[in-house]
């Protein structure tokens, strides 16, 4: 069965969320995020990276800026790049774009419906129930293909709005200029060559996808989430959003929401950077809250190596004093091996519960 389009749910006007959307209470956001005193208030604050000067002829700018952009990688995992060179223009056409696509009626999102269950993921989805507990997020999504350029099918990119193939193609080739020049950074930092971890994660060969997010209003946002708490199993993710906070890091065990900041780029570090470097960077938690007034939507871009790719801790990373913390995986057996692990560990989860309820 098709699963349902949380926005048809949202526009039925119902006062409360079905079943399948509440969370745990374990798993709720302890406060709604359009309530939240003004968060840059309060304490630590996902670091904020001007890169301005990334190109410069100074040698001392350029490694204050390889300093910061290492240090949040391995404090947080995560990080706010300003000046990253995105033209304003640019960021406003691909939202735009992705905006009058969501525009569209939901029938016409339809013609473009991915189908997950049969390993379809490329098209417009709403997340399937993979578990006992039959949990949802509180979005629709719209995921493809973004490069390499070669593999794209355009089959499955959208046709509506017209500029949206051209604005989107221009993202993704600034996108991949960034990912260099973040790998490049933190292999140096570690180091090890320069250009050895893009080597490592494909080089010409690595992927990326976009996965488009929508998160409807939500009648009871205290009770949601628009995405579940996970660590992505990509390399790097980039991340735009439409100015709309719900975005929050798991930091020194609390949640720490996201700032708004306009025409900032977020990047997370994903499990395969940390892999990599054998756990020097780090992988961090991170989940999306939705709100009650303002339709959020975001635009990841998922950095990955090839499906065959092997990634395990490289050797310059490894020694006596520095066992490896992770074995060595192909990109496709990390991708099964965690999707697995979170669908059982679910069900465990929803089992517990009932034999709780019964007792
Ligand atoms: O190639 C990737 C890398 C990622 O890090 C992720 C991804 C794909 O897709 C995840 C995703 C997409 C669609 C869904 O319905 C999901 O439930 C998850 C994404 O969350 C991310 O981890
Ligand atoms: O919307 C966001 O801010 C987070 C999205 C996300 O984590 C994801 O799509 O995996």
């Amino acid at each position: 069965m098709a699963p349902a389009r949380v926005e048809s749910l949202a526009m039925s006007g119902l006062a409360a969320i079905p079943a399948e959307y509440v969370r745990p209470l374990e798993e709720r956001p302890t406060e709604c995020v359009l309530k939240v005193k003004r968060v840059e208030d309060e304490g630590p604050q996902i670091p904020v990276v001007d890169v301005a000067g990334w190109d410069s002829a100074d040698e001392e700018i350029k490694k204050e800026i390889r300093r910061q952009v290492a240090k949040a990688s391995r404090e947080w995992g995560v990080m706010q790049l300003l000046n990253h060179g995105i033209s304003e223009t640019l960021i406003e056409r691909l939202q735009a774009a992705g905006k009058a696509f969501f525009d569209l009626p939901v029938e016409e999102k339809e013609k473009y419906a991915n189908d997950h269950a049969a390993g379809k993921i490329a098209g417009y989805g709403s997340k399937l129930a993979n578990n006992a507990s039959g949990q949802l997020e509180w979005e629709d999504y719209y995921f493809h293909l973004l490069w390499p350029e070669q593999r794209r099918d355009m089959t499955t990119w959208p046709k509506h709005p017209q500029e949206y193939i051209e604005v989107t193609d221009a993202y993704g080739r600034e996108i991949r200029k960034l990912v260099t020049k973040i790998l490049g950074t933190l292999s140096s930092d570690l180091g090890v060559e320069e250009e050895r971890m893009e080597r490592v994660l494909g080089g010409e060969n690595l992927e990326m996808q976009l996965k488009i997010n929508y998160y409807p209003r939500c009648p009871q946002p205290e009770l949601a989430l628009g995405v579940e708490a996970h660590t992505d199993i990509s390399a790097l993710t980039f991340l735009l959003h439409n100015m709309v906070p719900g975005l929050q890091l798991f930091y020194e065990g609390k949640w720490v929401t996201a700032k708004c900041i306009p025409s900032a780029l977020i990047v997370h570090i994903g499990d395969q950077v940390e892999i990599l470097s054998n756990g020097k960077f780090t992988s961090g938690l991170h989940r999306g809250l939705v709100n009650k007034e303002k339709v959020r939507i975001s635009w990841a871009v998922f950095c990955d190596p090839p499906k065959d790719a092997l990634i395990g801790p490289m050797k310059e990373v490894v020694d006596e004093k520095n066992p490896p913390l992770f074995p060595a995986k192909t990109f496709k057996e990390h991708t099964d091996h965690k999707l697995f692990k979170k669908a059982q560990a679910q069900a465990e989860a929803q089992a517990a519960k009932k034999v709780e309820e019964s007792t």
